[in-house]
């Protein structure tokens, strides 16, 4: 695909209803879970995006039999020792979630594998899974700069008690999945919570996974048998927080959102949202394992917000777009303690304030964050928006473009596919005809 045309006028508001896409990093663990349990699991509502399709392919890769059932994914585990040695370097495309977790997941295995993956993910820092990874007893070698390619050779792994210095969830999951192929029960603990589906995944399978009242401190059982499970993939919360802010920020807006995951290691950009006086209805939905919920969601006036670092684990992703919220807030918003937005697909806090100014929008780098002067309207010097070949700060731009009286164009829009390949037409659902993208 091209460049593609955003046509940007009032609009009469955003009208309907959306079933999101499956959560990412849900289908991503449950493909990568399955692969190590005994017997099969289906996946119901996977999200066919680039990033968990590279998930896909690395675990065919690794010797799995993955079929479709109608609209479910099956993936056929052979248990936590029936991986087999991949004949190739196997591709991780542009997806950290992939390459992290399976870094832990391979430590352990009794085989070498080489992990690559694209421009973007070849920038991005390994040594963060790799060292803790490390006094486990793993030999994982990077590239020079602590990037792919990461060549793992498979050892017999040890119990750790281990503090985490990185908030992340993918550090986390790799060691987790590791500890499970250890010698005796691991301690990980966080620096903050972060997402937390690794953990109530695992404990569905059947593994022995323990979470502290403290929320920081997991204790890991090894050598469970996991067993397959069909697993229903609730919407993707980052995914339903465009249409969140879309539908909050262009008047006249009222959608409502189905089956959105509320997991609250993930409701960041909620409580946010509702701290900036966002008009959004909560409606729980029955379910045994992942909380969802219907999301009503109209226009609403906003107040500015200050975001520091407890708050960010839980609306890491969703950052772009709280940046997009403060600039059509009149006032000064800040988001501090987000250094991490560096090391993502790209470094997204030079990315979101270089393309918001294009709009007109009066922002300020911080060395971990952003300060934003707010305001009703923008005046745009310059048409030609970017995506940087990355997914959220693509569809960020588009609902900005949104609230743009003249039109805008946007390079690389392709780049939505890695986590949200029906974007434009899940958005165009949405607009009045006119308002087509
Ligand atoms: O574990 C996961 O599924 C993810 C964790 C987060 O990354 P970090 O763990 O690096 O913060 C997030 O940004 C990413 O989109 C998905
Ligand atoms: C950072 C992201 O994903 P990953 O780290 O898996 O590439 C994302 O989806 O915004």
């Amino acid at each position: 695909m091209g460049k593609r045309k955003l046509i940007s006028q009032p609009t009469a508001g955003l009208h309907g209803e959306l079933l999101l896409p499956g959560d990412k990093s849900i289908s991503h663990r449950a493909l990568l879970i399955g692969s190590i349990s005994s017997g099969t699991t289906v996946i119901k509502h996977f999200l066919h995006s680039a990033d968990c399709l590279s998930t896909l392919q690395a675990i065919r890769d690794l010797g799995i039999t993955v079929t479709e059932q109608g609209n479910d994914i099956v993936v056929h585990g052979q248990g936590l020792t029936g991986l087999q040695a991949p004949a190739n370097p196997l591709d991780m495309g542009n997806s950290g979630t992939t390459t992290r977790l399976i870094m832990g997941l391979l430590a352990g295995q009794d085989f070498q594998s080489v992990l690559t993956g694209d421009s973007s993910l070849q920038k991005r820092p390994m040594r963060r899974v790799s060292d803790p990874l490390s006094t486990m007893g793993a030999d994982i070698q990077t590239a020079p700069a602590g990037t792919l390619p990461v060549k793992i050779t498979g050892q017999p792994l040890h119990g750790v008690h281990i503090k985490l210095p990185v908030a992340s969830a993918q550090v986390k999951s790799a060691l987790i999945l590791a500890a499970l192929q250890a010698d005796r029960s691991s301690t990980i603990i966080e620096k903050l919570p972060t997402r937390d589906h690794t953990e109530i995944m695992l404990r569905k399978f059947g593994a022995d996974v323990q979470t502290a009242p403290d929320h920081l401190t997991i204790t890991v059982k090894p050598q469970p048998e996991l067993k397959g499970q069909t697993v229903d993939v609730p919407g993707d919360m980052s995914s339903a927080a465009f249409f969140l802010t879309a539908a909050t920020i262009v008047p006249h807006s009222d959608i409502i959102l189905r089956n959105v995951n509320i997991n609250t290691t993930r409701t960041g950009i909620l409580d946010a949202l509702l701290k900036m006086g966002a008009n959004i209805q909560v409606t729980a939905l029955p379910s045994s394992g992942e909380p969802a919920a219907d999301l009503r969601v109209r226009s609403a006036d906003l107040s500015p917000l200050d975001l520091g670092e407890k708050d960010i684990p839980a609306i890491i992703d969703e950052l772009p777009l709280i940046a997009l919220l403060a600039a059509c807030t009149p006032g000064r918003s800040t988001i501090t303690g987000a250094q991490e937005l560096r090391f993502k697909e790209t470094d997204r806090i030079a990315v979101i304030a270089q393309e918001l100014r294009k709009l007109g929008v009066s922002i300020q780098e911080l060395p971990d964050g952003l300060i934003i002067e707010g305001q009703e309207t923008w005046r745009p010097v310059d048409p030609t928006l970017d995506s940087h070949g990355d997914h959220r700060i693509g569809m960020m731009m588009a609902i900005a473009a949104l609230r743009s009286t003249t039109a805008l164009l946007l390079r690389n829009p392709e780049a939505v596919a890695v986590s949200y390949p029906e974007f434009f037409v899940d958005l165009n659902s949405l607009l009045t005809k006119e308002k087509e993208l």
